[in-house]
């Protein structure tokens, strides 16, 4: 059966990436994803936002709606401290063991704990099976339309404290207008919105920040 292509972008980092070494595993995305084969990856210029807030937030707990290939996992991973954890949530079976591998290569595999299935799913068991008290840092990246609903999850299951961050992809484009919608105008949050482009695009996309005042 021919490859798909995030087994072709995990073949790339596998062959040309330095075992170890995240920035080159990112580096290796970016290149194949731009020149090669585009995927749905937060990518370099957006990537350069996602990792200034992750600084700012210096998460100790962070959570990733949205694994895909691992490309955002090994990015928000690579600047946790040691005693910090990424818990990344993808629904799709064939993406998992992809970003296994990927997040492997990277050499961050003990930073990062890939959780399989629907974060509407996933989301209420954090605490009791996961172990989570609360969340510093939120990175949604997932299905558009389930931004909101998901964010009101971590609200009623007390997973954000004052001072959590949120930040979302593809606010520009596919766009999420409910979450925006819910976290603007909101007394509970403080706004941010940081214009940039699609991945490897030239078209507009954007990212929202969203602290939770509690
Ligand atoms: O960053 C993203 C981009 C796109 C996307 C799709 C089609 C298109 F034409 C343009 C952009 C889809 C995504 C789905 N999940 C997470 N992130 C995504
Ligand atoms: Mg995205």
């Amino acid at each position: 059966m021919d490859q798909s292509k995030e087994q072709r972008i995990l073949n790339s980092v596998s062959y040309n990436a330095i075992k170890g070494d995240a920035e080159s595993v990112l580096d290796c995305i970016d290149k194949y994803c731009s020149q090669k084969e585009w995927a749905m990856n937060v990518g370099d210029e957006k990537g350069l936002i996602l990792d200034k807030i992750v600084k700012e937030a210096d998460p100790t707990v962070a959570l990733e709606l949205g694994t895909y290939c691992g490309y955002s996992a090994v990015r928000i991973a690579r600047l946790l401290k040691p005693s910090a954890h990424l818990f990344s949530i993808e629904f799709n079976a064939e993406f998992v063991p992809i970003a296994k591998e990927i997040i492997e290569i990277a050499g961050l595999e003990d930073k990062v704990t890939i959780l399989e299935g629907h974060a509407q799913d996933i989301i209420p068991q954090l605490k009791t099976k996961y172990n989570v008290d609360t969340l510093d840092f939120v990175f949604l990246d997932h299905w558009k339309d389930r931004y909101a609903p998901d964010t009101i999850l971590l609200e009623q299951y007390g997973l954000l404290r004052k001072g959590s961050i949120l930040l979302a992809d593809n606010i520009g484009f596919p766009g999420a207008p409910d979450f925006l919608k819910h976290v603007r105008n909101n007394e509970h949050y403080e706004c941010t919105h940081y214009p940039s482009h699609l991945e490897y695009m030239k078209a507009p996309d954007a990212m929202e920040k969203a602290v939770y005042l509690g």
